[in-house]
């Protein structure tokens, strides 16, 4: 049977190979969570295996950590590591300023945690990713159980006052109850549609009273490595405006399928 891979999952899995040619030997390395950055795991857990590859990972969740030492990446915690050399991790959206919002997998508290105590983070994605201004894509705030729907109405009040399209807010669910976070915590999903000012949100949204975190990233990504489907890969510098087009081997899928364990 012929292996098949998704046109999605290409320009995932291209983004992820150049970006595991940053990681080398001796690096801690943070990881990041979904599924182009399950990719990257996959793709490091090969080098390891047949590079010789020695690195210490930081998973991003509990859902990564389970995949690292599956494919045979050494897992240590962030408080082990301290400092991180790098972390790879996917997005939600990303604009021409490399800002991001992250949390469509639920993990963006632990990912941004991981990414500021990294020298450098590199954003992994498709071209679906990216926009021209932040807010088509939910922005996720996650906030402890105790009170939330009082922070809602605070998070609510909030937006009143700030340069947004739309001020819809949704709990998100995971079947019939809500979703927990590796925290043990709750996530509000905001449609905002248009974030005008992505900086001053942030702020406004992380002063109030039992909000744990929320999903923009803003002068955190340093890079990015935009896959596409043809083995094409963009790299985008942000320090330096820096743009890197690359041309990457298309994969023999039965092969990869077999490599990668996927
Ligand atoms: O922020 C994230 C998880 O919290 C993910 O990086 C983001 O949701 C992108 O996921 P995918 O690579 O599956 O599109």
């Amino acid at each position: 049977m012929t292996a098949h891979m998704s046109a999605a999952d290409k320009a995932k899995y291209f983004a992820a190979r150049q970006a595991a040619t940053y990681v080398k030997s001796g690096m801690k390395v943070g990881l990041g969570t979904g599924s182009t950055a399950e990719w990257l795991v996959k793709c490091l857990g090969e080098m390891v295996r047949d590079e010789g590859l020695q690195i210490q990972g930081v998973p991003t969740s509990e859902r990564t950590g389970a995949l690292a030492r599956q494919v045979g990446i050494k897992v240590i915690t962030l408080d082990a590591a301290q400092r991180l050399d790098i972390t790879i991790d996917g997005t939600d959206e990303y604009d021409p300023d490399l800002c991001l919002i992250k949390g469509g997998g639920g993990a963006h508290l632990r990912e941004k945690i991981v990414a500021a105590a990294s020298d450098r983070m590199v954003v992994i994605a498709d071209e679906s990713k990216t926009v021209d201004t932040l807010g088509a894509f939910p922005l996720p705030v996650e906030v402890i159980p105790f009170g939330m729907r009082t922070t809602e109405a605070l998070i609510a009040a909030a937006l009143v006052d700030l340069d947004v399209a739309a001020r819809d807010i949704t709990l998100r669910m995971a079947g019939d109850a809500p979703y927990v976070s590796d925290e043990g915590n709750h996530i509000f999903d905001l449609h905002l549609k248009r974030i005008g000012d992505a900086r001053k949100l942030s702020q406004a949204l992380n002063q109030i009273p039992g909000v744990v975190e929320n999903g923009l990233f803003i002068d955190i990504c340093k890079v990015i490595v935009v896959g596409h489907d043809n083995g094409r890969v963009t790299v985008t510098d942000g320090t330096d405006g820096g743009v890197q087009e690359l041309q990457l081997e298309m994969p023999d899928t039965d092969r990869l399928f077999a490599d990668l364990g996927v």
